[in-house]
């Protein structure tokens, strides 16, 4: 049977308890309002009018700045919430990655929250049998089978969230952002795996900031603002509304708050497409921008684990890039100009480069991704080096 989800005029209210704001004139003030003045409830609209449709093959992205509403809908889908008004239809097996940690218990073991885990993700146990050694295996966890969760650290029950949630394929996955856990190697695993799950999963429904992400996965996309669907379309036209959105905000000098990631700032992306040597500096040429779609001005280059600030870095259009992201500014294309001292030519560079991205040049720790150009510019010119050693 296909998959498909239909939302229709979905409203969302919850209560919310508001405390009348006084000052604190002392103690005996402050028990005697909290005991004579309770908290007055008032409903909340959290979603407004929700309609869409997706189908087999729909990977849509839910756009939105902080608090616009995405993780709201992503527990609609889920059922987490049911909805005031409005009708919600899920066809076919659903998973969310939206809270690693929900249906844990801390006081049993790793192998009976598998169990647990398991059961209220609707597999059977007798299914669940077969899968408890290679979730013990992915996570990493086989020799703690038998101790307390809450004796795990938060890295180790993150994995074992994982594991366990994409232990089998679903036809529909929801998830806010990409999910990663744990160290360098786990997470090229759990890489591995996403990338399975979400080439699998008939319809996908990813909620994230990461601009570059969401224009590589999804190919439709919603805007909300305030819990309203204010933009519905392909990805291209979605990410361009949701760019417009955040440049008018910035021209009224709202601060747009799409940036309050665990990062603590806006992602920064880009590419570093090509490098010579002009006038005695180096000039790196590329393109870059942040998950506001605004266009960061610092880059640095590290050549051997020193970094070189660029002097300067010039803005240029970039159509191209501009309309594959969907921005308002296509002056999202650098030359950035740097002095390094000792090196003469760009074969006295080595092969070991790379290009960082920021708001400003101490804050340029993005790794932009070095185009194969750059790298055989760098590998050519470290060859041509060697040959012209030997004669
Ligand atoms: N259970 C709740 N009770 C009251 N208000 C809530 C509840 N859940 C969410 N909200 C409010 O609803 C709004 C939308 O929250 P939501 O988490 O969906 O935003 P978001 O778009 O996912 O934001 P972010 O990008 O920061 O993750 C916020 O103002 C939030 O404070």
């Amino acid at each position: 049977m296909s998959a498909y989800i239909k939302a229709k005029g979905i409203c969302l209210d919850v209560p919310a308890f508001l405390q009348r704001e006084r000052e604190a004139s002392g103690w005996l003030g402050l028990f005697m309002g909290a005991a004579f003045d309770p908290p007055k409830r008032r409903l909340m609209r959290l979603l407004s009018d929700i309609d869409f449709e997706l189908h087999e093959g729909d990977r849509l992205a839910i756009l939105g700045r902080n608090g616009a509403g995405k993780s709201t809908l992503l527990r609609v889908l889920n059922n987490v919430y049911q909805p005031t008004s409005g009708t919600l239809e899920v066809n076919g097996s659903c998973q969310a990655l939206l809270n690693m940690s929900l249906g844990f218990s801390g006081e049993a073991t790793v192998r009976e929250n598998i169990y647990l885990r398991g059961i209220a993700m609707g597999l059977k146990a007798a299914f669940l049998r077969h899968q408890v050694d290679p979730i013990l295996e992915f996570s990493g966890l086989r020799e703690k089978a038998t101790h307390r969760l809450r004796t795990l650290s938060s890295g180790q029950k993150m994995r074992l969230g994982f594991a366990i949630s994409t232990s089998v394929q679903n036809d529909i996955m929801l998830m806010d952002e990409w999910v990663g856990a744990g160290d360098a190697e786990f997470m090229a695993k759990a890489k591995d795996r996403m990338q399975d799950r979400v080439g699998g999963a008939k319809i996908l429904v990813l909620a994230s900031h990461s601009v570059g992400l969401l224009r590589n996965i999804c190919n439709r996309g919603i805007l909300l603002e305030q819990g309203r669907i204010i933009y519905e379309g392909d990805i291209t036209s979605a990410l361009k509304n949701y760019h417009e959105l955040l440049a008018e905000l910035r021209a009224r000098n709202v601060v747009p708050e799409v940036a309050e990631e665990a990062a603590g700032g806006a992602q920064v992306y880009g590419c570093a497409e090509t490098i010579r040597l002009e006038d005695g500096l180096f000039v790196v040429k590329g393109w870059i921008l942040n998950s506001e779609g605004a266009v960061p001005g610092g880059v640095v280059v590290e050549v051997d684990g020193r970094r070189y600030i660029a002097d300067r870095v010039e803005h240029h259009s970039r159509r191209d890039v501009a309309a594959h992201f969907g921005l308002a500014d296509d002056r999202c294309g650098f030359h950035a100009y740097l002095d390094i001292p000792g090196a003469e030519s760009v074969r006295d560079l080595g092969d070991s480069i790379q290009v960082f991205g920021g708001d400003a040049p101490e804050r340029a720790d993005a790794p932009l991704r070095v185009a194969p150009g750059f790298t055989t510019q760098l590998v050519n010119a470290r060859r041509n080096r060697t040959k012209a050693k030997q004669h």
